[in-house]
């Protein structure tokens, strides 16, 4: 495409859309100010920039909902523009399938994990057949095919949800960024779109009576150990704090290769990530090692872990996951002081199913609140406590595995789960930061005002820019903020 589609650039207003089919879209939602309409725009925006350079996925949506279009690779769309007033919304988890079925499809039900039939779907047929019956797989003989709703219940021994009430907790949003992006500019380019981001957040737009930031979701990066000083110098100030993906032992030494968790503190890290099923699985840690690692970073005061459990697919068929919980648990926390984590909440336990990391198969709302209550209920026996103290303490306990901004809500919903740990999406600044509104709203302890004049007012005057160079970027983003490094400032495509 073309640098000359880009007409003009002011702060505050525009955004730029996509190089994509985005006819279908018709939300307005704005990952940067809230929920509120900004502008008619579309929801993609896969080209951003740095370094002074401008970079503009082809399409640029105006405020007033005019679209002018370029030619790209592919096919190009105009998105359709929403009303001003439309109130742009994420749509909640499924926690039903829908499986279609005719008079071949072999019984038990040919989906994997196993679940129950509860319905007829109604995309597809307006009543259920007469003979239908909740539960039964069989086509009834006036059909040659029917779609059935089809739920996946956790295993049966899961125990019930500790009592309701518990005290409100913050929910944590954290981004594992794990073997990603591959260069260290990459990774720069992501750290300013966050900034970006959540600077908007923070801006007095969301809480506009309310000072104090503190009181949204607490936001967590876990970049890879080389790029841990860049988004430790990036973040600061932007309410963002940054994690180790993983931490040794030992505290000195003669351990080559190893880091310690008070060289991870003295840099500013907040977190330290333990126990990840991949650093299990690939590199030999285990429940014993884990505990090592955690005890040393409980003995450096000020630092936090993170502590990942989950079973694998194999595990959940068999209904071994309230086992596996317990073990997992029972070894890493061994000999560790209970007050650290119910009463100053150093360990934040993230759920993360094995089968739900990087496959797209996020665990159902129902699926993960029935494991995050089998961890509070092993977290008694584990911290030798009652049930009370676990269910009023400090523990916060986080889902991870395939979340992404479509998905959060319906997991947020559930009493027990306190945040997400994000892999992929939380490459993308966009889906992040969408992951961080959803985990935003279902949390119940802010009603949020929308300072909605901020933008209608337009209190920027626009300033016009020349765009010499273009680059494409793999962000993709709702809301692409252009980084002047010649003016140290961001800019807003219109
Ligand atoms: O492993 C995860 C976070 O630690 C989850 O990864 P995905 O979100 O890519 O499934």
């Amino acid at each position: 495409f073309s640098p000359s589609m880009i007409t003009r650039y002011h702060r505050g207003t525009a955004v730029a859309t996509a190089l994509r089919d985005t006819s279908s879209q018709s939300s307005s939602y704005s990952p940067i100010s809230g929920r509120e309409k900004r502008s008619n725009f579309s929801t993609y925006a896969p080209y951003s920039t740095i370094d002074g350079r401008v970079g503009v996925g082809g399409v640029v949506g105006s405020p007033n909902g005019s679209f002018g279009t370029g030619m790209g690779a592919g096919t190009m769309m105009i998105s359709s523009s929403s009303s001003p007033s439309s109130t742009p919304t994420l749509h909640p988890a499924k926690s039903h399938d829908v499986v279609h079925v005719d008079r071949a499809t072999p019984s038990p039900p040919p989906f994997g994990r196993g679940g129950r039939i509860v319905d007829c779907a109604s995309s597809s047929s307006s009543s259920p057949p007469k003979q239908y019956a909740i539960g039964s797989w069989e086509v009834p003989s006036s059909s040659s095919s029917i779609d059935v709703v089809v739920s996946r219940p956790p295993s049966t021994t899961i125990p019930p949800s500790p009592p309701p009430n518990r005290p409100p907790r913050r929910p944590i949003v954290a981004g594992n960024w794990k073997l990603n992006p591959p260069t260290r500019s990459e990774a720069v380019t992501l750290l300013r779109l966050l900034v970006a981001n959540f600077v908007n957040h923070r801006d007095g737009n969301e809480y506009p009576d309310d000072d104090d930031a503190s009181d949204g979701p607490e936001v967590v990066i876990f970049p890879p150990l080389p790029y841990l000083s860049d988004a430790i110098r990036i973040l600061e100030g932007s309410g963002i704090l940054v994690g180790a993906q993983d931490c040794g032992m030992h505290d000195g030494g003669a351990y080559t290769g190893e880091v310690a968790p008070s060289m991870l503190l003295s840099m500013g890290c907040s977190y330290v990530l333990l126990g990840h099923s991949e650093r299990r699985v690939h590199f030999g840690e285990t429940d014993a090692s884990i505990n090592m690692a955690l005890r040393g970073c409980l003995d450096v005061p000020g630092l936090r872990v993170v502590l990942c459990v989950g079973e694998t697919l194999e595990e959940y068929e068999n209904g071994m996951l309230e086992r596996v919980i317990d073990e997992q648990l029972s070894g890493c926390l061994n000999n560790v002081d209970a007050s650290a984590i119910l009463r100053d909440g150093r360990v934040v336990i993230a759920y993360e199913p094995v089968w739900a990391i990087g496959t797209g198969l996020v665990a159902t709302p129902s699926q993960a609140q029935a494991a995050h209550a089998a961890i509070l209920n092993s977290l008694s026996r584990v911290l030798r406590c009652t049930a009370g103290e676990v269910s009023d303490g400090a523990i916060r306990i986080i889902y991870g595995g395939s979340v992404t901004p479509d998905t959060v809500l319906g997991i947020m919903d559930m009493p027990d789960v306190d945040g997400a740990l994000v892999g992929g999406a939380s490459l993308n600044a966009d889906s992040f930061t969408r992951i961080y509104d959803g985990t935003n709203d279902a949390y119940d302890g802010k009603k949020k005002v929308i300072a909605n004049d901020r933008f209608a007012n337009d209190r920027f005057s626009p300033r016009e820019l020349v765009a010499t160079e273009v680059m494409p970027t793999k962000n993709a983003l709702g809301e692409s903020p252009v980084w002047s490094d010649r003016d140290q400032a961001l800019y807003w495509v219109s």
